[in-house]
């Protein structure tokens, strides 16, 4: 766009977009900002004359290319390809280099010069005091935990109880806080309890706390789990594995709103969120009987699937990074993975998804000598080990996902992502092509 259009389409929208309460912003076909509202030069720290024509994705994602080369839906693509509006879920970096989960609507608009332009409001999904917590913050900007966030979002906000399903270790009490942390009850506790550990003789006095000498040997007055999260939400972790007979007290609560302590007279308004994971199917488990139907539609409200890592293998280089810069802080070193070991690392299924990712890394850093972690010290098993094949190759699914983390540890660039596939790059540029990607960048 000439320069002249560009102050003109500048003045036209300002005043337009400067009434949106939430970050509002205008982009070009070449990706570049025509117009700002206040609100989005506050959120990124930008002034106004140094904004406009920089790159969206250097304001908003701290990158050098597009976010749609990173494994990113990008309303940029659906706009100007197809002049269809787009809802996506991304995560930005304020102004202060914090990153955020933000839902964006991308829509086509057409201003006075007959050109199109990609329109987004940006919403906020996270209070940002809920992500500066690192210990508590959901890593990844793969499709897939995208999506879930999103679902995530939209479901904190109802008093509805919330299902999570998903495999061990792929973050299901993460996401349990998560919901707490931006519902509206996030100043009241999150209790979480892993229902494994209950056993049956103590399962009511758990939950439902007990009168003093409700029974033999039970000392003073205690409260149980639902008191303990009076106002807040009560995580049940496994859930599927609580016997027959607790799930029809559990139920009787569920659907009454109230509950008495063991040995007690008092019926007590039961003031909770629920959060219910399972890492198992629960819908197999009513059709053979060993979960009650009734409770299962009661506590699946809204069920939430949690991707496995191999689903999302985009997001582990960022996991990585996270996850050793955790460990490293906590055992006061600077470890960090050769390039063997991250392409040994990337060649490994994680059955135990994130949890053994972080277990593989905390092994590592404790193993290795000196700062530099070899794949000798990841421990992983000979089974699915170094053969000097090329990463993934018969894969099938599981390629696109590593182009994409491979596009995203190399920032796009071509030759670094051969060199690591130990592939020419004829034959990288053949399988982005084969996954639909776009040519990325030359040079390493
Ligand atoms: N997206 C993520 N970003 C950062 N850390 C994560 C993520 N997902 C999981 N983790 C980490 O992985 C570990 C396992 O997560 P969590 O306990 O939430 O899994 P889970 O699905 O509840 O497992 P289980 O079913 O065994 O209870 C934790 O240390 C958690 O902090």
């Amino acid at each position: 766009m000439s320069k002249l259009s560009a102050s003109r389409v500048h003045e036209s929208v300002q005043s337009l977009i400067d009434m949106h309460e939430h970050p509002a912003v205008l982009i070009d076909r070449a990706y570049r900002i025509v117009a700002a509202n206040r609100a989005y030069r506050t959120t990124y720290g930008v002034k106004s004359e140094q904004l406009i024509g920089r790159h969206c994705y250097e304001i908003s994602h701290h990158r050098d290319s597009p976010c749609h080369l990173h494994g990113e839906d990008c309303p940029h693509q659906q706009v100007f390809a197809r002049g269809e509006i787009q809802r996506v879920v991304h995560t930005h970096f304020d102004g202060k280099g914090r990153p955020e989960y933000v839902g964006i609507k991308g829509h086509p608009v057409v201003l006075p010069d007959g050109e199109i332009y990609l329109g987004e409001s940006i919403q906020r999904l996270a209070p940002p005091e809920a992500m500066n917590c690192e210990e508590m913050r959901m890593v990844g900007r793969s499709r897939p935990l995208l999506h879930a966030i999103d679902q995530l979002s939209q479901a904190a906000a109802s008093p509805a109880p919330v299902l999570l399903a998903g495999e061990s270790g792929v973050g299901k009490e993460l996401a349990a806080r998560y919901l707490h942390d931006h519902s509206p009850r996030r100043g009241g506790p999150f209790v979480a309890i892993d229902c494994t550990t209950l056993p049956e003789s103590l399962f009511e006095s758990e939950m439902f706390g007990h009168e003093a000498g409700a029974f033999t040997g039970c000392v003073g007055r205690k409260a149980g789990l639902f008191e303990d999260a009076r106002n807040g939400t009560l995580f049940l972790d496994e859930i599927g594995e609580i016997p027959l007979a607790m799930q029809a007290k559990l139920l009787r609560v569920l659907e009454s709103g109230t509950f008495r302590r063991v040995g007690g007279r008092e019926a007590l308004h039961a003031d909770i969120r629920l959060v219910a994971a399972t890492n198992r199917d629960l819908r197999n488990a009513v059709a053979t009987g060993r979960f009650r139907e009734d409770l299962y539609y009661r506590i699946a409200c809204i069920t939430i699937a949690l991707p496995s890592l191999r689903e999302r293998r985009a997001d582990i280089p960022l996991l990585v990074e996270a996850l050793l810069a955790r460990i490293n802080a906590a055992n006061g070193r600077h470890a960090r993975l050769s390039e063997a070991a991250w392409t040994r690392l990337m060649r490994h299924d994680f059955p135990g998804n994130v949890r053994e990712l972080r277990n593989v890394l905390q092994r590592a850093v404790a193993l290795c000598h000196g700062q530099i972690i070899e794949p000798g010290d990841l421990g992983l098993e000979e089974a699915d080990a170094d053969t000097g094949a090329p990463v993934a190759p018969n894969w099938g699914g599981l390629e696109r996902e590593q182009l994409e983390a491979l596009a995203e540890r190399y920032h796009g660039k071509r030759r670094a992502m051969a060199d690591a596939l130990g592939i020419s790059e004829r034959t990288l540029y053949r399988r982005l092509r084969r996954h639909g990607f776009a040519a990325p960048r030359t040079g390493t």
